[in-house]
């Protein structure tokens, strides 16, 4: 089973790879995806300084899912543009994911960034979890104006990382934004954000950031993930791919994902839970479902799920 995938003219060894956050923030940890079977290297998103992020517990595993409020540690978009060089000789694509405290950050970050040539470029507008600073794929007029600033300096394909939306009328006019931006390909969705979990036997919240406030991951946001998936390749008709994130633990939901119009597959919950390996078990699910639904690859199911 062929378990390729093309984004934006690129290709992917496999469509399953890392979400940015998740084990991937230093060398080592980027390293290692090169090494492990992902389909590709995603960075945590970066900022214009290193950053230690929020202080810890900020990050919680529990059945069914996870919640974070990392709060952007990285090692800087400089340190970063050293390492795509190193990055790009794992034989799989290299996505650089842009991130930033205030508008301006994302075209001097990009800018520099791009000069590295990763092999994509994914915009993130959707940090829930920097403290007073509202996610800007909840801002229309904030999308367009950063995403027309960073594609002017950006010559490898563009992508955007997008907040999910939980209303028809908000995939519209997101829908609008992106056509008028040159956008190459769309990930959605990043957490659900400010979600909280709390301990019933220890009466507390179990992250500290935030008031223990912070982003949703896992099997409980798979269903929105999907809606925002299929709401987006409905409205651009394919024409736009799209990285389904949210959700993925095993190769039954990465189907899932490319039923409703995914081109590829992004994990994070799982590979913080699981380990790399978590990629050669994804692997296997999805090509045994795939063989047993009868497609040659994801790109045969893709968009096909049928509406009743
Ligand atoms: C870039 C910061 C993000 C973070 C974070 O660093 O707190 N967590 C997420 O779930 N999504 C993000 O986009």
């Amino acid at each position: 089973t062929d378990l390729s995938t093309t984004i934006a003219g690129v290709k992917f060894p496999s469509c399953v790879m890392n979400a940015a956050g998740a084990l991937c923030v230093t060398r080592d940890e980027l390293v290692a995806l090169g090494k492990s079977r992902a389909g590709a290297i995603v960075t945590k998103s970066m900022t214009v300084e290193a950053r230690q992020g929020n202080p810890e517990p900020r990050y919680y595993g529990f059945p069914g899912g996870s919640i974070n409020s990392m709060g952007l540690p990285n090692l800087g978009y400089r340190a970063y543009a050293e390492l795509i060089p190193e990055l790009k000789q794992f034989g799989k694509p290299v996505i650089a994911s842009v991130a930033g405290l205030c508008e301006d950050d994302f075209p001097t970050i990009a800018a520099v960034i791009n000069a590295a040539k990763p092999d994509l470029i994914e915009v993130n507008l959707s940090c829930p979890n920097i403290p007073g600073k509202p996610q800007i794929g909840y801002d229309p007029e904030a999308s367009e104006r950063l995403l027309k600033r960073v594609r002017k300096v950006i010559t490898v394909p563009m992508g955007v990382k997008l907040p999910p939306y939980f209303d028809p009328a908000h995939h519209e006019v997101m829908g609008k934004v992106i056509g008028r931006c040159e956008v190459d390909f769309l990930n959605m969705i990043n957490s659900v954000g400010n979600g909280l979990v709390v301990d019933p036997d220890r009466e507390e919240v179990v992250i500290k950031p935030k008031g223990g406030f912070g982003g949703l991951g896992g099997t409980i946001i798979k269903a929105v993930a999907l809606a925002n998936v299929r709401a987006f390749y409905k409205i651009f008709q394919g024409k736009i791919p799209i990285i389904g994130t949210g959700g993925v633990m095993n190769g039954v939901d990465a189907f899932e994902h490319f039923l409703c119009g995914a081109s590829a597959v992004q994990v994070g919950t799982v590979l913080v839970e699981e380990g790399l390996g978590a990629f050669g078990r994804l692997e296997a699910e999805l090509a045994a479902q795939l063989k047993k639904k009868g497609y040659g690859s994801v790109t045969e199911c893709r968009g096909k799920v049928k509406e009743l």
